[in-house]
């Protein structure tokens, strides 16, 4: 197959760990006899320090061109610790996500077995964990008008949702789990905003049309203790804009690491791939920063193409890595493997895999399909 991929390495780490995920995509390339384009364009606080802008012109232009983006990440202390800042790398992302129609963000959510000591929750309760987030992405308080007064004393961000916005994505939600462990918990507070109730009023309808599908709802108070107390309870999670932000980041205390969980933004017409860590920018330039979640979004980017094998081969090194403890020092303390040969390791492993390490599909321990 032949794909066209920007690539947005952006701040921080972001251009460590993109540089791992296409050294895996090449070692697909290679291995399945694929011929994928990358074009690279900057995003973020990179982008404003070269051009002013967060999401330039070109780079938006060289995205909506692209079959997928595959995104490092964006952010900078200089803009996180100045709230007066007139721009900020954040809105490039924003930006990017509403031109692009990104409309849906899939945030899987896994124990793997190798990491149940990396976890601080017990193994008893985080066996058997393996959810996915489904993350309202263009709409909601992220979207809405914000005012600040003249005097810069009253600020307001404003949560607001339309029907048509929460059924493209709830219809999303449960094909996902339709196709897996067939129950959607809708995560909202309908007890209080009447936003929430509207995604209630949706959801209800909609599930009536996924009788298979068994449906409940959630305050996210309650959802957030919920998720560390007994997460193998959940199958698919489908939520607002920004209780799937906070609760996708709560998810990765299960897995051991931030840095193991990838995602897939998708809408009618475009694809971006990340990980849900940030540009954890106290680890730039240290060759620490877990690639796996960059990798695993690379995986994810091939599966949305239909490239089932390939991102199995990606899934499986990972696992390998994992079960030999060719990690970050994130996953294990005093590692001796940095970013780059945790990168290598894997893509190596893409190439190689007709080897010593014993694995078939039904072993590997890196979930269920998520892009349907
Ligand atoms: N999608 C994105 O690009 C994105 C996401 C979240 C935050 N941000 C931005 O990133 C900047 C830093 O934000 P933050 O510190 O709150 O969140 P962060 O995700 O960058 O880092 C939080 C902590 O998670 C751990 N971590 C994150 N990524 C890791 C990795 N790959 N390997 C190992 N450990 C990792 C580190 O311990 C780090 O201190 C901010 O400017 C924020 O706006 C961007
Ligand atoms: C950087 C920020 C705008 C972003 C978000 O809140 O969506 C991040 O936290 C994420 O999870 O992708
Ligand atoms: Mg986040």
């Amino acid at each position: 197959m032949n794909l066209n991929i920007a690539l947005l390495p952006g701040d921080g780490v972001g251009p460590e760990v993109l540089a791992q995920a296409v050294k895996c995509l090449q070692a697909v390339e290679e291995t399945f006899n694929h011929h994928f384009v990358y074009k690279e364009a900057p995003v973020g606080a990179i982008a404003i320090q070269k051009k002013g802008n967060p999401l330039p012109d070109n780079t938006l232009k060289l995205c909506k061109e692209a079959d997928a983006v595959l995104f490092g990440a964006i952010g900078d202390p200089k803009y996180d610790n100045d709230p007066n800042a007139k721009v900020r790398p954040e809105q490039g992302l924003l930006k990017l996500r509403k031109e692009l129609g990104l409309f849906a963000n899939i945030r899987p959510v896994l124990a793997h077995p190798a990491l149940f000591d990396r976890s601080p929750l017990k193994k008893e309760i985080i066996s058997g964990t393996d959810f996915v987030i489904y993350r309202e992405l263009t709409g909601g308080i992220y979207f809405g008008e914000k005012k600040l007064n003249e005097e810069g004393t009253v600020a307001s961000d404003l949560c607001e949702y339309s029907e048509e916005e929460i059924s493209r994505i709830a219809h999303l939600a449960f094909k996902a789990a339709k196709s897996r462990k067939k129950k959607l918990t809708l995560v909202d507070k309908a007890n209080v905003l009447e936003s929430s109730r509207l995604w209630r009023k949706v959801v209800a309808k909609i599930g009536e049309s996924y009788p298979e599908v068994t449906l409940d709802f959630l305050f996210v108070d309650n959802a957030a203790m919920q998720i560390i107390l007994n997460p193998s309870q959940f199958d698919v999670i489908l939520t607002e804009n920004m209780f799937g932000d906070i609760i996708s980041d709560e998810g990765s205390v299960i897995g051991g690491s931030i840095g193991l969980l990838a995602s897939a933004s998708v809408g009618e017409e475009n694809a971006l791939f990340e990980p849900i860590h940030g540009s954890f920018p106290q680890g730039a330039g240290k060759d620490i920063a877990n690639p796996i979640a960059s990798i695993l979004s690379a995986a994810m980017l091939l599966e949305h193409f239909n490239l089932s094998e390939e991102a199995v081969a990606i899934k499986k090194a990972v696992d390998k890595a994992l079960k030999k403890g060719i990690v970050t020092p994130d996953l294990k303390a005093k590692s001796q493997y940095g970013t780059n040969q945790v990168g290598d390791f894997i893509a190596h492993n893409i190439v190689d895999i007709e080897d010593d390490f014993n694995m078939n599909d039904e072993n590997i321990d890196l979930g269920k399909s998520t892009i349907i």
